[in-house]
């Protein structure tokens, strides 16, 4: 039943005109897929004999495709802004089909340059008036539905048309040998007639399609020269977007170099068209295995680790790839490949989405797919010439005789340029700095979540300072930093709230005293949000490092303030901390307990939010500190916050030193006295 008001929506494809539209969108993009594979499996056909010739040629095919989108892009688009969108799909459409038809009649490699860059230079025509016509088919709440059925099917037709491609060739082997007239035919013939056939559909679906409005508004592309030094305007001085655009087209680099010589590696490994086509398909194949398993699988790893390591690992498959010399092992790490890249891919896509704000991710995205697109274009054009130079060349290790090619070659770089990527991207988006990968690696794999690592198995020590307000825990907490420094220790002095950036922002809302009617369960949420992202930027990594964690304040007050002070349910003030500190406790928590009516008038200036509180309230939270403590003696410290502050300082001290790795005996501390390197 629905709710209501509410009327339940029928799915986009439910609407006859985009849905025609849409299937005429997946026919094309098959076609293109299979137009890719045929023409490259084709040029190194017709060139079959010099590898060099071989390796220019096949590169040849990938420069002629992405040149016209690169120089003419946005001229097209603006032309294409002019005419009616339904005819000039079609027409672009009939054109397509005439060309790749012509390909296999003339059976030329200089024809095979020619008209892909005539078809490409019709897809500039085709692909901005679909765009267009998108949104004048589809209600705007549908347009993100629709926008993804046409990311599917652009490129879910990819491991189709492997498949199909992989087919084709089998059949045009079969027919050739078995009717002689077919002999003389190249086995890319039959696959590119099944092209043409794709874009004679398409047009005959957008023919009949009569709800495309002839003109409407204008789609201005700006160029794409203009887009990347724009882009890089907005995404250079964002260190996140930085990593994310290094990786991604570092995985774009390494993917022009794996597509620049597939064709030849795969033929050096004995295989012919049919293996080309899986091993094409392979990557595909593992890059949605890598998005929907890979993800799943260690849901546990920070996302941003996640991203440089996938890319680290696609680098050492790849380096993999380029030495065994096993078409069944390649077609294996193919599919890691792919995954690695998916991973890499839909994680990059993701936090661009989410960590980049509102008003500068139109320009990321665009600046990603500008700079994408030049970089595929340079690696694609170079890869082949590369491969061509450095020739076959034979190592000899005693009986054994080991051949390396430039497309081995080619692909080696391409894993060594990932692994560096991977590396720059881990050094510039690591979220957990200071704490090993392997650990997060290991326990992600086991299936936990990273933030559950226990105090006690980290090398640093923690300390908590907790008190009511004007107690003197910060007085105090800054005495035993300065204490501990003095004694050579790591210290990082640290309190809550507002020890992160987002924190400093928690703490401005929560100690607002103008903030009024903030219901307690909200704040409780505020504050635990506070330290979830204080422990994981500041105090996990810090312990990691072996580092002496002092902290003013910590989970304790919100069971004092939220829990008895708001009265909320104790059990829940617990759950929600537990959960928001992976279950991080103090090593030592040291309770400054002094009467409410004491610590406030030492309090200067204008009471804050909580400050303001009743007497009542604050007596309540004292009561529940000293609950706390009594409970668990062993961890605690509890210090009468009325004794002079040097008298406090000394019994802390005395505490502190039991715990401490190495601590200096007291009486040499005497003896010496202390030089303090460094005052706060
Ligand atoms: N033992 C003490 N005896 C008297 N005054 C003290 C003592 N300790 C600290 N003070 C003074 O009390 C005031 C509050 O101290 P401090 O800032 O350390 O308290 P606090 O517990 O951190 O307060 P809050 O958390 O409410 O900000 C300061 O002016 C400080 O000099
Ligand atoms: C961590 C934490 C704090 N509070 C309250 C206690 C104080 O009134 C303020 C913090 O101010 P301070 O001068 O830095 O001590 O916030 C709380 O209610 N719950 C908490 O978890």
């Amino acid at each position: 039943m629905t709710a209501i008001g509410r009327s339940r929506q029928a799915h986009v494809l439910a609407n006859a005109p985009f849905r025609r539209l849409w299937a005429a969108m997946s026919v094309c993009s098959l076609g293109d897929w299979l137009n890719l594979l045929a023409l490259t499996a084709l040029a190194g056909n017709l060139t079959q004999g010099d590898f060099r010739t071989q390796s220019l040629a096949i590169g040849g095919v990938f420069v002629a495709k992405m040149l016209p989108a690169v120089l003419l892009g946005p001229l097209a688009g603006a032309f294409a802004d002019r005419f009616d969108r339904r005819l000039t799909m079609v027409f672009s459409d009939v054109a397509r089909f005439a060309v790749v038809l012509s390909i296999p009649v003339v059976n030329s490699y200089q024809w095979v340059i020619i008209a892909t860059v005539l078809v490409e230079c019709v897809n500039l025509f085709w692909v901005p008036a679909k765009d267009a016509t998108v949104p004048n088919l589809v209600p705007k709440q549908q347009l993100e539905s629709a926008n993804q059925l046409n990311l599917l099917v652009t490129y879910g037709s990819a491991p189709v048309a492997a498949a199909v491609f992989a087919m084709l060739s089998v059949v045009a082997d079969v027919g050739r040998s078995v009717v002689p007239l077919l002999a003389g035919l190249d086995p890319t013939a039959l696959p590119l007639i099944v092209n043409a056939g794709a874009y004679l559909v398409s047009a005959a679906l957008i023919f009949t399609l009569r709800d495309i409005p002839k003109r409407d508004g204008a789609i201005s592309t700006p160029s794409v020269l203009r887009q990347i030094v724009d882009g890089w305007r907005f995404v250079g001085g964002n260190r996140l977007v930085r990593g994310l655009i290094i990786g991604m087209l570092g995985a774009f680099a390494a993917g022009g170099a794996v597509i620049g010589v597939a064709k030849l590696y795969v033929e050096d490994l004995g295989g012919g068209d049919a293996a080309y086509g899986v091993v094409f398909g392979a990557v595909f194949v593992g890059m949605a295995l890598g998005m929907f398993f890979g993800l799943r699988l260690l849901s546990g790893l920070s996302r941003r680790r996640l991203f440089g390591l996938s890319l680290v690992v696609a680098g050492f498959v790849l380096a993999a790839i380029a030495l065994v010399h096993n078409l069944v092992i390649v077609v294996i790490l193919t599919v890691m490949l792919g995954a690695c890249a998916g991973i890499a891919w839909i994680i990059g896509y993701t936090l661009i989405g989410l960590e980049v704000e509102d008003g500068l991710r139109g320009r990321t995205f665009s600046f990603l797919q500008s700079t994408a697109r030049v970089t595929l274009l340079l690696v694609v054009s170079v890869a082949g010439p590369l491969a061509a130079l450095f020739g076959r060349r034979g190592v000899d290790v005693g009986a054994l005789s080991y051949e390396f090619n430039g497309t081995n070659l080619v692909l080696l770089l391409g894993g060594v340029l990932a692994v560096v990527v991977g590396v720059l991207s881990l050094r510039h988006m690591d979220d957990r700095k200071g704490v090993p990968i392997l650990t997060d690696l290991i326990t992600a794999v086991r299936g936990k979540s990273f933030r559950g690592e226990p105090a006690e198995r980290m090398p640093g020590l923690f300390v908590a300072f907790e008190g009511g307000e004007g107690s003197g825990k910060t007085t105090q907490a800054r005495m035993i930093a300065i204490w501990l420094r003095d004694q050579g220790y790591d210290v990082v002095q640290t309190r809550e709230p507002g020890a992160t950036k987002v924190g400093m922002r928690l703490r401005a809302i929560l100690l607002d005293a103008a903030e009024r009617g903030l219901s307690g369960r909200a704040e409780a949420l505020l504050y635990a949000a506070d330290r979830a992202e204080h422990v994981e930027k500041v105090i996990r990594p810090a312990l990691y490092r072996g580092a002496i964690v002092v902290c003013d304040r910590y989970v304790d007050s919100s069971l004092a303030y939220q829990g008895a002070g708001r009265s909320l349910d104790p059990d829940d003030v617990s759950k929600v901390n537990a959960w928001a500190t992976g279950g991080l406790v103090p090593h030592l928590t040291v309770l400054i307990d002094t009467p409410p009516q004491v610590g406030l008038t030492r309090l200067g200036g204008a009471a804050d939010r909580i400050e303001s509180e009743p007497l009542e309230f604050h007596e309540r939270v004292r009561k529940e500190f000293r609950a706390l403590a009594a409970a668990a003696p062993d961890r605690y410290l509890v210090v009468d916050g009325t004794l002079p502050p040097e008298q406090i300082t000394a019994v802390v001290q005395d505490r502190v030193r039991e715990i401490l790795p190495d601590p200096v005996p007291r009486e040499a501390e005497d003896v010496t006295g202390t030089m303090p390197a460094i005052r706060d």
